[in-house]
């Protein structure tokens, strides 16, 4: 789904963000990206999506480098920001959501009857079937952040992206929120990445972790990232710091 190699990246001639970063993602594979405030996990993001060019190596998305991948539809995101949302903001959950479908229809195209179903079957797999017509501006956190997710699912993409979505969210709906990816990796088969802080959270949930700060530090399976915290971390992070892993 994902291939990195040699990736390097500044935004100015002084410092280096992302420093020969090698990275593959499988197909049905569920991914965290964790890493300290400022450690390069949005920068990389930025450049799975080709919104930023590394200037070494390569970056392949769905076997195909990134400056001919062209299926766009395959790839849903969620930003960091999705859920800051202005209380008036004039637009309901079910408006919100038909927004994803514009890439691969053209702004202007009437929406169907077929659009009208799959934006109703993306807005009950994040079941919110009946806030559907609510102003998205008196949802809550964790119903805002399942609006954006309805958004990047409407276009049945096969990889999901998801970038600190659960910041500013109450920890039931962070729990609520974490159901809803292990039902959409497992029985939807859509391939998840997921960049957050939480690493407790985090490791307790997802198929694989990378541990990034700057260069890659960790990537393989979260028990073996948990059994050698304390040296990974400390390299990484550069300080102590200790995750204590969920028993649910
Ligand atoms: N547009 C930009 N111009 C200059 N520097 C930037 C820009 N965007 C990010 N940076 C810097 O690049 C570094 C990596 O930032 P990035 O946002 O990728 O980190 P992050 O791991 O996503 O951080 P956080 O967890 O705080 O969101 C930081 O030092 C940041 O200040």
């Amino acid at each position: 789904m994902i291939e990195l190699k040699h990736i390097n990246f500044q935004y100015d001639a002084k410092t280096k963000v992302l420093e020969d970063v090698n990275l593959t993602m499988t197909r049905g594979d569920f991914l965290g990206l964790v890493g300290p405030n400022g450690s390069g996990k949005s920068t990389l993001i930025k450049i799975i999506l080709g919104l930023l060019h590394s200037p070494t190596g390569e970056v392949k998305l769905f076997g195909q480098p990134i400056s001919t991948f062209k299926d766009w539809s395959k790839v849903g995101y969620v930003s960091q920001k999705a859920n800051s949302f202005n209380t008036g903001f004039p637009a309901t959950v079910y408006e919100v959501v038909a927004t994803g479908l514009f890439g691969k229809m053209g702004l202007f195209r009437w929406i169907g009857k077929q659009e009208k179903e799959q934006i109703m079957h993306a807005i009950k797999l994040v079941g919110l079937e009946d806030l559907a017509h609510r102003n998205i501006g008196k949802l809550s956190g964790g119903q805002q952040q399942r609006t954006f997710i309805a958004r990047a699912l409407v276009s049945t993409p096969e990889l999901l992206i998801l970038d600190e979505p659960t910041v500013g969210v109450d920890a039931d709906s962070v729990s609520r929120f974490f159901d809803l990816l292990e039902q959409l990796n497992q029985e939807l088969g859509i391939s998840l990445l997921l960049v957050s802080h939480d690493i407790g959270v985090i490791t307790d949930k997802v198929k694989q972790v990378a541990c990034l700060n700057k260069k890659l530090f960790f990537h393989g399976d979260p028990h073996e990232f948990v059994q050698n915290q304390d040296a990974i971390l400390a390299t990484a992070y550069g300080h102590h710091v200790r995750i204590l892993e969920h028993s649910h």
